[in-house]
């Protein structure tokens, strides 16, 4: 969780959050299961974060009167469980007891579905051929069916554990868990981050009949109804004003999810072009007009009622990079960066393909490495190695958000954002591969920068004031690094021989067409 205030003019102090994870045996903040499908985060993990932190900045003195209003952010697609009997628990919160401990009884399901889960495939075909096929839940619903997506982390969870699901009074995205725990009531879900769940109709923002029904039984009531993403759901709850100090009347703005999140940090605008790069890899674009295709996700814009944003998500992403760090830069981002500033663009023609997890787009596994002749190679220098994954995952981007219909145009404007953006000599392949100039905001972490802001903009809510003028005075992205010369050239040689090997691994994983 994060602390932010506007840094600008004499705005009030927002509180944005993230929640993150701690210590009960997970790695990178979960569990992969022996299926190597299954991935869960134990839900009590991230309400002990949330008592950590709030108790960290009490002792640092932190001033939470000055707090009127807070939002925050949560990985998408990930859901919890609340047990029947949890919202009274929630409204008598005692404020003599940390969170975690009067929440444990709390939960239904104890190990929450994450983003990185890939179990629900049975439950994806179910979904999809009960609507009419993949382009018409698409068309519906701004996806086709994913395996991380909630409806069908839902209709598993229904399958395999019907009494837990009976037992259920109320499903959470994290997001909406996150505004919870700060409202002491059940928070509804806002239509962006609702938008990742293969149940929402983008275009008329309500719950899909259909989509539910294919799910589970009873599902509308245990989801309550989805609200704009700028709704004010509440004033925080009498246990942070008794405990911490808050004020009454310091207002609770719907949660989002993290990549709708990072879209209000970003300030992006339309033409821009997002690329995150955290524990996933996200490229995201603004969009007036959906058009939900086979590849990609549409989701409700979050700042925007009218609009939308496109988003890709990659699987392989800040992992992957630190496993071939760990393998040939000596376990260190500076010899990493050192081997990109040591090898050639275009990697002599070197091309390579990452995929330790089942990639989301595309959907290939394994490592694939070609030399500049086509021909397959079962290992590279480590210089050239490090190239080939850091080129490979920039190509990826750009052919795979060409597919969506977006062009580089002469005024694109990439914005860089995520852990791995602190790395100047990963931005200059970026900026390479795209012929785009590469901006950053002054802190990785737009999510939680666009909460504060968002959560600004809910203290403004009834006065119509749009997004874009409450942040105009913030600080605008610097420069990170800009195409070299000669750069369009070899890439424009090597993209679509990228995109040729690409398609020759997906036909060969994917065997002859039955
Ligand atoms: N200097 C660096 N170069 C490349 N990657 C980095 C660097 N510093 C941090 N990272 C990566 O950033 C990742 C975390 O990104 P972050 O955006 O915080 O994740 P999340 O998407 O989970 O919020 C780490 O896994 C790490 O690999
Ligand atoms: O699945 C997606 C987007 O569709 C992920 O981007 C998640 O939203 C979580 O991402 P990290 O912040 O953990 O990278």
């Amino acid at each position: 969780m994060d602390l932010g205030s506007v840094p600008f003019g004499t705005l009030p102090k927002v509180l944005s959050n993230t929640l993150s994870c701690s210590s009960y045996r997970t790695q990178g903040g979960v569990h992969v299961h022996e299926d190597g499908l299954t991935v869960t985060s134990p839900v009590l993990m991230w309400v002990q974060a949330l008592d950590t932190i709030l108790e960290r900045m009490k002792a640092l003195g932190f001033d939470f009167s000055q707090v009127l209003a807070l939002s925050g952010a949560g990985q998408q697609h990930g859901s919890v469980y609340w047990k029947t009997g949890a919202s009274q628990v929630l409204t008598n919160l005692s404020p003599d007891l940390l969170l975690h401990k009067q929440l444990q009884a709390c939960f239904s399901i104890k190990d929450s579905p994450v983003w990185m889960d890939s179990s629900t495939t049975a439950q994806c075909r179910q979904l999809e051929a009960a609507v009419g096929g993949a382009q018409a839940l698409s068309s519906l619903t701004g996806s086709r069916a994913y395996e991380r997506f909630t409806g069908n982390q839902i209709a598993k969870i229904y399958q395999q554990n019907p009494e837990a699901y009976s037992h259920t009074e109320r499903i959470s995205l994290v997001s909406s868990f996150a505004a919870s725990l700060f409202l002491g009531s059940y928070s509804p879900i806002d239509y962006s981050d609702g938008s990742g769940m293969n149940l929402l109709q983008i275009q008329d923002k309500v719950w899909s009949q259909a989509c539910l029904s294919a799910c589970a039984p009873h599902l509308e009531e245990k989801l309550g109804s989805p609200v704009p993403s700028c709704s004010v759901v509440g004033a925080i709850s009498s246990y942070y004003v008794q405990r911490y100090g808050f004020p009454p009347g310091c207002k609770v703005v719907a949660f989002t999810g993290d990549n709708p999140a990072s879209l209000a940090g970003m300030r992006l605008e339309e033409g821009d072009i997002a690329v995150s790069l955290g524990t996933s890899d996200t490229l995201f674009l603004w969009l007036q007009e959906p058009i939900p295709a086979l590849e990609g996700h549409i989701f409700c814009n979050p700042v925007d009622p009218q609009h939308y944003m496109a988003l890709l998500c990659f699987k392989n992403g800040s992992l992957m990079r630190e496993k071939i760090r760990d393998e040939s830069a000596s376990c260190s981002w500076s010899d990493f960066s050192k081997a990109l500033r040591s090898t050639e663009m275009g990697n002599s023609g070197n091309l390579g393909f990452y995929f330790d997890i089942m990639e989301i787009t595309p959907e290939i596994i394994g490592r694939h490495r070609f030399s500049a002749e086509n021909l397959k190679v079962s290992a590279f220098p480590g210089d050239v190695e490090v190239r080939a994954l850091i080129e490979g995952q920039f190509m990826a981007k750009r052919i795979h958000a060409e597919g969506l219909g977006y062009r580089v145009m002469p005024k694109t404007k990439i914005l860089a954002t995520g852990g791995a953006s602190h790395n100047k000599d990963i931005l200059q392949v970026l900026a390479d591969v795209f012929g785009a100039p590469v901006y950053v905001i002054d802190t990785a972490n737009s999510a939680c920068v666009g909460s504060a802001y968002r959560a600004f903009h809910g203290l403004a809510a009834g006065t119509d004031l749009p997004f874009s003028e409450v942040v105009k005075l913030a600080p605008n992205p610097q420069l990170a690094a800009t195409p070299s010369s000669g750069a369009s050239q070899v890439y424009e040689a090597l993209l679509p021989q990228y995109a040729k090997l690409e398609q020759r691994i997906l036909a060969q994983t994917r065997g002859p067409p039955e």
